[in-house]
């Protein structure tokens, strides 16, 4: 009997049964780590790592936290432990929290256009279980990927944006993913999204640019970059907001070109840093990682 070439070299990822994360941030002050430690342990949670930051006082002073930690039987206790940490994190602090369960995978969808080497790293990470999520389907304005898409076993969902209107495909939009996806991933997708979908969406998007932002926002970076004889090329993985390409950012990397370099060599080197760039940004987030503030984001990596 053939086998399925999409489950032939499948690797489920491998998610930690009873460990969930804890994202504490807000206002710093003294006794917070000491605090969220005695409520996890009054419940008999074991920390496994915990990061933690805090600004400059002079810098507003803001504090940042990434807890990991085990309980047995997490499930049935998760909602008193939140009830606990609410209580005791709203009495004398100014600070916000999240709690997840980290055996359950985030659920994203992927948008694409017509470049494919960003949106197939991911379905090809995915697939050898580099990537703790579920890839719920991939969403592009054109059909050049769909073969490719669904030899992965992931639903293709083609919304021709050019023939519907940036307004109507967006609605289109809405309707596949809100209450589908706790996150969105733009693998090269050339549409600019409204800020009005941007809010209704209300789940991160994470976008790749092909630049070392903030150099070349925008479309074509890599052509600008070779007129301006630049020496070294990036990507940059960043949360999407309204403004393009002006967005919190999560992870960057560079790679050098020369002069000898044509327009399709910068594009082939560049190609390699994207999808790099873009794996450590979805897997960073897929893990709360990333925690954002302001315009900025504090990666715990
Ligand atoms: N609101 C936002 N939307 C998008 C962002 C963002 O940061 N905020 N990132 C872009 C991705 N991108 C660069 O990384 C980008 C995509 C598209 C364009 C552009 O000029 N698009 C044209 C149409 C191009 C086409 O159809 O081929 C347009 O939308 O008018 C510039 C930069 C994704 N969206």
């Amino acid at each position: 009997m053939a086998t399925d070439p999409a489950t032939a070299h499948a690797h489920p990822p491998v998610l930690p049964e009873n460990h969930a994360s804890l994202i504490v941030q807000g206002r710093d002050s003294t006794g917070i780590v000491a605090a969220v430690s005695a409520v996890l342990s009054g419940h008999g949670a074991n920390i496994v790592s915990l990061d933690q930051y805090s600004d400059d006082p002079h810098q507003g002073g803001a504090f940042y936290q990434r807890t990991v930690f085990s309980l047995d039987n997490l499930r049935a206790v998760l909602p008193a432990l939140e009830r606990d940490l609410a209580d005791e994190l709203s009495a004398g602090f100014d600070l916000d929290f999240t709690l997840r369960d980290m055996s359950v995978p985030k659920r994203v969808a992927v948008f694409a256009s017509k470049e494919d080497h960003c949106l197939l790293d991911l379905l090809w990470r995915h697939r050898r279980g580099q990537l703790p999520v579920t890839i719920t389907m991939v969403v592009s304005n054109h059909t050049d990927t769909a073969e490719e898409v669904r030899a992965f076993g992931v639903p293709f969902v083609h919304v021709p944006t050019m023939e519907l209107g940036k307004s109507a495909a967006e609605a289109e939009h809405l309707r596949l993913l809100r209450g589908n996806v706790d996150f969105v991933v733009l693998a090269r997708y050339m549409q600019i999204l409204s800020g009005d979908f941007i809010a209704r969406l209300g789940v991160p998007i994470i976008n790749i640019h092909h630049s070392f932002l903030p150099a070349f926002i925008g479309s074509g970076p890599y052509a600008k970059a070779k007129e301006r004889g630049v020496k070294l090329v990036g990507a940059t993985a960043h949360y999407v907001t309204e403004d393009l390409d002006e967005g919190p950012i999560i992870e960057q990397d560079v790679v050098r070109v020369t002069h000898a370099d044509t327009l399709a060599d910068i594009r082939r080197r560049g190609a390699d840093v994207e999808r790099t760039v873009l794996a450590r940004a979805v897997r960073w987030h897929s893990e709360d990682r990333v925690i954002r503030s302001d315009n900025s984001t504090i990666v715990f990596a």
